[in-house]
């Protein structure tokens, strides 16, 4: 028995939602972390019938809070007539044994919550292994919980000898579960991988589309290709990368790659496990960081992708910064800080249209500066030519033949121009100066 079986029993979608913080100025962050986990509910599709922040300084092992909060709280849930429990902060399986335990309720953590919001939403197979594999991770020290569960409801002395050995059953199969995915896994990358190579083979840059979740990356890439990728207004609409061939405005063509969204407090386990589908940002030319400007946390959901991104170690790529959705904005004012503090990005709304002609210019100046693989035949007597190609590209293979010079570099788009007479292999783009 899985916990998610489990769970389907449980016939009560009402929950009660719990935000822990230790000191008085972390108040303000926890009540905005509620109201997200109030939004990853709704788009689990379980009903809020309250929350709660608490202040806990001395958090205890038994129950995370002290006793005596743990029981207001317990009281609070089922006078609100809840029958789960969710805590923002991550709860280890014990605590979450032991609560449910004393108050009868089902206790989940925001990591259970994004796991469950993820398998949901998975549909391709790459996502399902991947949200398989957090979820017997995560699963596998908590089996004791679901044994602990099955004992109480069955009750017996007998019940207990039983579930022991049924427990010890079910962890050797979940480990094996877990290197039979970790297997598949490796072989659906490895073919990702090769595609991706075929790709790169071929001359034309690629971005991909980052940002906090719900920021607005689907229907940007929607409003820029004719894609027709799900935009919805719920957390993790994306799990899956799609790639979609545009043409900007200079004839230029580009691969641009929308991806997963990001979240606070995205559990490690699923940065690792969506690492793979998150290579495409990885390998990307450049990345277009979409920001939803109209909400009051914009700020700190930036600084949440740039620490995702910087765990990817793809924190020092070219980047647009775009604030999406500056139709919503509601005080101009906060649009007009917005605008002071960050003058060089782009201010768009998808929705409107507003802005996207920028984001398009931004995108074929840096496409100017992306560097493409080429092999040139440079005559002998160029020499200038041959200073220009050492000073501006990254040199693989110079050869002496006969009657030039061989030379397999990778050089910036707007090099074109100076050495388009002598591209052997026309692996450069066709471009126009922006
Ligand atoms: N008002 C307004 N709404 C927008 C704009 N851009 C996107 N939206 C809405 O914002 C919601 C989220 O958009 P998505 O494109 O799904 O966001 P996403 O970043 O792909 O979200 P995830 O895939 O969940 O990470 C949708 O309801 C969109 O219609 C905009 O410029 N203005
Ligand atoms: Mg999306």
């Amino acid at each position: 028995m899985s916990i998610s079986d489990e769970k389907k029993l449980d016939k009560d979608n009402t929950a009660f939602l719990v935000g822990v913080y230790k000191k008085n100025d972390e108040k303000e962050e926890c009540d905005q972390l509620l109201e997200e986990l109030e939004e990853l509910m709704d788009t689990m599709g379980v009903e809020v019938a309250g929350k709660k922040a608490i202040r806990n300084q001395k958090p205890s092992a038994r129950f995370l809070l002290t006793s005596g909060k743990a029981e207001e709280l317990f009281h609070n849930a089922m006078e609100a007539q809840a029958g789960i429990l969710v805590f923002d902060a991550d709860i280890s399986p014990s605590q979450q044994r032991n609560m449910e335990r004393e108050s009868g309720l089902t206790v989940i953590d925001r990591r259970e919550v994004i796991l469950e919001i993820f398998s949901q939403r998975a549909t391709t197979r790459e996502a399902r292994l991947q949200i398989d594999l957090a979820r017997s991770e995560y699963d596998l020290p908590r089996l004791a919980r679901a044994w602990n569960h099955l004992s109480r409801q069955r009750g017996g002395a007998n019940m207990k000898g039983e579930g022991e050995r049924q427990f010890e059953l079910d962890r050797r199969m979940v480990r094996s579960r877990i290197s039979q995915l970790q297997k598949e896994l490796e072989k659906v990358r490895s073919q990702r991988a090769t595609q991706r190579k075929q790709r790169r083979k071929k001359p034309v840059p690629n971005a991909a589309i980052v940002g906090y979740t719900n920021a607005g990356k689907s229907s940007l890439l929607n409003c820029l290709t004719d894609a027709d990728i799900l935009a919805d207004d719920k957390l993790f609409a994306t799990l899956d990368p799609t790639t979609r061939r545009i043409t900007l405005s200079n004839n230029q063509d580009l691969l641009l790659t929308d991806t997963v969204g990001f979240i606070r407090k995205l559990p490690h386990d699923l940065v690792e496990a969506f690492k793979a589908t998150l290579e495409e940002t990885v390998v990307a030319d450049f990345l277009i960081h979409v920001v939803d400007a109209s909400d009051p946390d914009a700020l700190q959901q930036m600084e949440t992708t740039f620490k995702v991104l910087n765990e990817l170690e793809a924190g020092t790529k070219k980047t647009i910064i775009a604030f999406n959705k500056i139709d919503q904005v509601e005080h101009t004012a906060t649009l007009a800080s917005l605008r002071s503090a960050y003058p060089d990005c782009i201010f768009m709304s998808v929705k409107s249209g507003q802005g996207i002609e920028q984001l398009q210019e931004r995108m074929c100046e840096l496409i100017e500066h992306t560097l493409f693989d080429v092999e040139l035949h440079i005559p002998f007597d160029r020499f200038d030519l041959m200073a220009l190609i050492h000073r501006q590209c990254h040199i693989h293979v110079e050869k002496y033949e006969d009657d030039f010079i061989y030379v397999n570099c990778s050089a910036p788009t707007d090099m074109k121009n100076e050495i388009k007479d002598y591209i052997i292999n026309d692996t450069l783009p066709n471009t126009n100066s922006c």
